[in-house]
């Protein structure tokens, strides 16, 4: 189904764009949140449940102190107030993957509330407010079987598969986001760029958006510029990949002004996201929260977290990703935009890891910002992806300041490392690319420039002393750029000017 979408760049001069970020990660927990079933990722349907997550009648829920402190953990890493008192509360709704007719969830009293992030795009800091982050648990999944498409309407049948039912789930709730205009879709990009790599960093989940470990559910409405309402916002449900964040505001942003500029109105609703054409389509219609009959759960006591616990979560934090960019950036004296460049090529690592393997900052950054960024660009792969470790491009680096080789000799080591022969110091060994000491074979190669040129010799003892680099580039070309040409000139000096 195509709609009518009004161009990108169009879109802005009539409306402003508002975005909103429901993020749910699954937390990397030994067991379920209120039973003890595993939570490991891929095992056969329905092996692994009991009474609780399948929500059998007597089973009671247990809370998983764990995920917990995963939770808190999340609040403060992004600046949250952590509740003293807070409770879960039952989500009543109907839908198969759900054993037990409501999902255990918090409502009006989350463990963290009012943080926020800063995300950067194009040099500008965008604050994104953080609305509440709460723990609820995860459904089960519904697998559509047979019928001519295979597809949830025209299937034959459908299984349900309970494994997943259950898996603590945080939802990370943002603030209504305007004033973003044009840069929208990539400050709902970064977001959930940065937001998953904090969740990274802490340990908390593996994050993986292809397994469905984050899920994003990407909320976009137009208001009239000028406007003091905010528009009605549709609502793109489990949004798997950052790209797709960033091209589901996109589209909703076109198709919605579309609507708005033939006269109709925006539905709140939810809408499907499609990978392959970068559309979304519609859902259900939203239910409001009433709905859904929010009401505290009767069998789980409420958490307290006591403040001393909250206090040594906050004073156990690791180094964020924020603070380990201003960090690195002061080490390694990158501009800003290296940095961008760096953090974009997924690239803080190898760098960090060269200089741990004992490089010079100023030599990783020559290294990956120069040779390797041009080798990868030339192969058209991510500089991630060149065969060459962060050990070897130390070593490199090592072979230059030792004097082994020189800046044109350690790319063709570099040429052989990537070929896979082997580490730059063999490889110098075995393609004989060691510079040339004050050697027989340099002495020769001397002897033989000066034989060859006696008009240039004649002119620099004659007094023009830069005559000299004819020779000192015979020399070099005799020796096929293996000489250090400073040696090379002093030798010269000695035997034509006698000094
Ligand atoms: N006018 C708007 N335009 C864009 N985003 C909005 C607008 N109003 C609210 N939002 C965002 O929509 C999201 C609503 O999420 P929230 O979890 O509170 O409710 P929900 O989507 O109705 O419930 P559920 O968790 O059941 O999906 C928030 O991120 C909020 O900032
Ligand atoms: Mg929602
Ligand atoms: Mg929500």
């Amino acid at each position: 189904m195509s709609e009518p979408l009004v161009e990108f760049d169009d879109v802005l001069t009539r409306y402003e764009p508002v975005i909103g970020l429901e993020t749910h990660v699954e937390l990397g927990t030994e067991s379920k949140m209120f039973c003890g079933c595993t939570t490991a990722f891929g095992a056969e349907p329905n092996t692994q449940t009991c009474p609780v997550c399948l929500g059998l009648p007597g089973s009671l829920p247990v809370a998983n102190a764990a995920a917990v402190e995963s939770t808190i953990r999340i609040g403060l890493a992004l600046g949250c107030r952590i509740a003293s008192w807070s409770r879960f509360a039952r989500k009543n709704y109907f839908y198969p993957d759900i054993p037990k007719g409501f999902q255990t969830s918090q409502y009006d009293e989350p463990l963290c509330t009012a943080g926020h992030l800063d995300v950067e795009v194009d040099g500008e800091t965008y604050r994104v407010e953080i609305e509440r982050v709460h723990l609820e648990e995860d459904t089960g999944k519904n697998l559509h079987v047979g019928g001519a498409t295979g597809r949830i309407h025209g299937a034959e049948y459908s299984l349900v598969d309970f494994n997943r039912a259950g898996i603590p789930l945080v939802e990370i709730v943002t603030r209504p986001v305007a004033g973003a205009g044009a840069k929208a879709p990539e400050v709902a990009r970064a977001y959930v760029t940065e937001l998953r790599e904090i969740i990274q960093t802490l340990g908390a989940s593996d994050v993986r958006m292809e397994q469905g470990s984050l899920r994003c559910d990407v909320n976009t409405s137009l208001a009239p510029v000028g406007s003091l309402e905010w528009g009605t916002r549709t609502e793109t449900k489990n949004v798997n990949s950052l790209r797709s964040v960033e091209r589901a505001v996109r589209y909703e942003m076109r198709r919605q002004a579309a609507v708005l500029d033939a006269g109709g109105r925006i539905v709140q609703e939810t809408r499907h996201f499609h990978e392959d054409t970068g559309s979304t389509s519609p859902g259900r219609s939203k239910e409001e929260a009433t709905d859904y009959r929010y009401f505290p759960e009767p069998d789980l006591v409420p958490l307290a977290p006591d403040a001393e616990w909250v206090e040594k979560l906050a004073a156990g934090l690791p180094e964020l990703p924020a603070a380990r960019r201003a960090r690195l950036r002061e080490e390694w004296g990158l501009s800003a935009t290296e940095m961008a460049w760096l953090v974009n090529a997924g690239a803080l690592g190898v760098v960090e890891g060269t200089v741990a393997a004992g490089a010079s900052p100023a030599d990783a950054r020559k290294w990956w910002l120069g040779e390797l960024a041009r080798r990868a660009n030339d192969a058209g792969v991510e500089l991630t992806a060149l065969p060459v470790t962060p050990r070897q491009v130390a070593e490199l680096s090592a072979l230059v300041a030792e004097g082994t080789v020189n800046d044109q000799l350690a790319r063709q080591a570099l040429d052989g490392v990537l070929a896979g022969e082997g580490d730059p110091r063999a490889v110098v060994e075995s393609r004989g690319l060691a510079v040339l000491g004050e050697s027989d074979e340099l002495v020769a190669a001397v002897d033989v420039a000066i034989a060859g040129a006696p008009d240039v010799v004649a002119k620099v003892q004659g007094g023009k002393v830069q005559a000299l680099g004819a020779l000192v580039g015979a020399v070099m070309k005799a020796t096929r750029g293996k000489a250090d040409a400073a040696t090379v000139r002093r030798m010269l000096e000695e035997r034509v000017l006698g000094s």
